[in-house]
């Protein structure tokens, strides 16, 4: 049975979200828009909020995170709209979660809980499963932890589903054998992901990948451009594993397109961690095309968050073109100008083969490092490849000269019978 039919009924859930004057992180600082978020995250994850409650405060109050009178506030909020689960943006210690429970009498999650949640709900591969599964077991399982029989009361709902779930009952021991186990399978994974990307090398063909936001568009994008038949849905991480397809180019030039797990902001270290093989897609790439849902108001804010996931990532050196989708959405002006930036629409199409174009020419001018050896009665190419490349060696040998240089796209196709890398 799939895991999302098992809630035949929405939960019923509050949203909490707390706003500390004092505190510079991001994680202590609800606003509208994290809160708009959290509900599109908890209708994604199939509960029905009755309700948000905030509460702004100079630090957050180590126990409960919200102040002792606002706990009790949530708990009778709970009791008039029948609630059952109370949802903070905030993230929660394992103590401040119980604590918390005793005081409002339901299940209490925070943001990462429901997030891993959505995850467990929509992984599909058994490589998204395994790398879910240690999310849950580093993040979600401390915070339930020492619940006992309280648990399989709860059971089953928001927060607590997915792979590790059938763990959350047992020992700390054997879930510490568990770790080892998914951590072993992963590196396995991570090393057949090198194998595949290694033997796509060979191919000679550019690796794109599609990053952004989650629901940005990147996997209406993916379709448009190579008609792959991606899973597109109205909710937030609907992609988590990667899917690539052949683009063709100008030309006959051809390169590879990857779809990739969304972005969103403050997303839990653990998850990120435990989907670095797939993430590995982006820091491997040759072009990073950035998708932006240029009708979100929060849009500014978004790309932030993907920037600064670009660079955690180690794939800042990665060139980039930004592409803002859902024109059709935006009024012209609501369109930022940015230097490597295009305006499209994904779903009508408006702006893509200007986007074809403009892939073409970036990956016309990446650079590679090429080694090759020129014939004797070949001289005349020397020039160009003095005046067009970037030599770092150059030896005379016996049958011609040996040269080590970066190339842009069409210089490697001149040189390509004398390449010797
Ligand atoms: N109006 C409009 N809607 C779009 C456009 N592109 C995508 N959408 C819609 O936006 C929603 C999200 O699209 P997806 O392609 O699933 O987004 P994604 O970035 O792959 O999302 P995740 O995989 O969940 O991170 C869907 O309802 C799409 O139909 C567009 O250009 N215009
Ligand atoms: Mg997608």
């Amino acid at each position: 049975m799939n895991l999302e039919e098992q809630q035949t009924t929405a939960q019923r859930a509050v949203l909490v979200g707390l706003n500390c004057s004092a505190h510079s992180a991001q994680e202590y600082n609800a606003t509208d828009a994290t809160l708009a978020e959290l509900r599109s995250l908890a209708e994604t994850a199939g509960a029905e909020v009755v309700g948000i409650v905030t509460q702004n405060r100079v630090t957050p109050d180590p126990k409960t995170l919200v102040g002792e009178g606002k706990a009790q506030e949530i708990g009778e909020f709970v009791k008039n709209t029948q609630a059952q689960l109370v949802i903070f943006d905030n993230e929660l210690t394992p103590s401040q979660i119980k604590n918390l429970e005793a005081a409002v009498g339901v299940q209490v999650i925070d943001r990462s809980m429901l997030i891993l949640d959505i995850f467990a709900l929509h992984a599909t591969s058994r490589e998204g499963k395994l790398q879910v599964e240690m999310a849950q077991l580093k993040y979600t399982l401390p915070r339930l932890m020492g619940r006992g029989t309280e648990l399989s009361r709860l059971g089953g709902g928001i927060g607590t589903r997915g792979p590790g779930e059938s763990k959350l009952e047992q020992d700390r021991r054997h879930i510490k054998t568990r770790v080892s186990l998914l951590r072993a399978q992963l590196e396995e994974n991570r090393k057949n992901r090198a194998q595949q990307r290694k033997s796509r090398d060979v191919s000679g063909m550019p690796k794109i990948a599609v990053i952004g936001y989650t629901n940005a568009g990147k996997s209406t994008l993916l379709n448009a451009l190579t008609g792959a038949g991606v899973l597109v849905e109205d909710k937030l991480f609907a992609t988590l594993d990667p899917t690539t397809r052949k683009l063709k180019l100008a030309n006959n030039y051809e390169a590879l397109l990857t779809d990739t797990v969304g972005f969103i902001r403050n997303l839990p270290h653990h998850l990120i961690e435990a989907f670095s093989s797939t993430l590995d897609e982006v820091r491997f790439a040759d072009l990073l095309l950035h998708v932006v849902d240029v009708s979100n108001p929060d849009l500014y804010d978004q790309m932030e968050v993907s920037q600064k996931l670009i660079e955690q990532l180690g794939a800042a050196h990665v060139p980039v073109i930004v592409v803002f989708n859902k024109a059709d959405l935006a009024a012209p002006q609501e369109i930022p100008n940015m230097r490597d930036s295009i305006a499209v629409s994904a779903a009508t199409g408006a702006g893509l083969d200007e986007l074809l174009e403009r892939i073409y020419r970036k990956l016309s001018e990446r650079e590679r490092e090429i080694q090759v050896l020129i014939p004797y009665d070949q001289g005349a190419l020397l020039e160009g490849i003095f005046r067009e490349g970037k030599v770092s060696a150059q030896e005379h040998r016996e049958n011609g000269t040996y040269i080590k240089l970066r190339a842009d796209e069409a210089l490697a196709g001149r040189l390509q019978d004398f390449r010797i890398d």
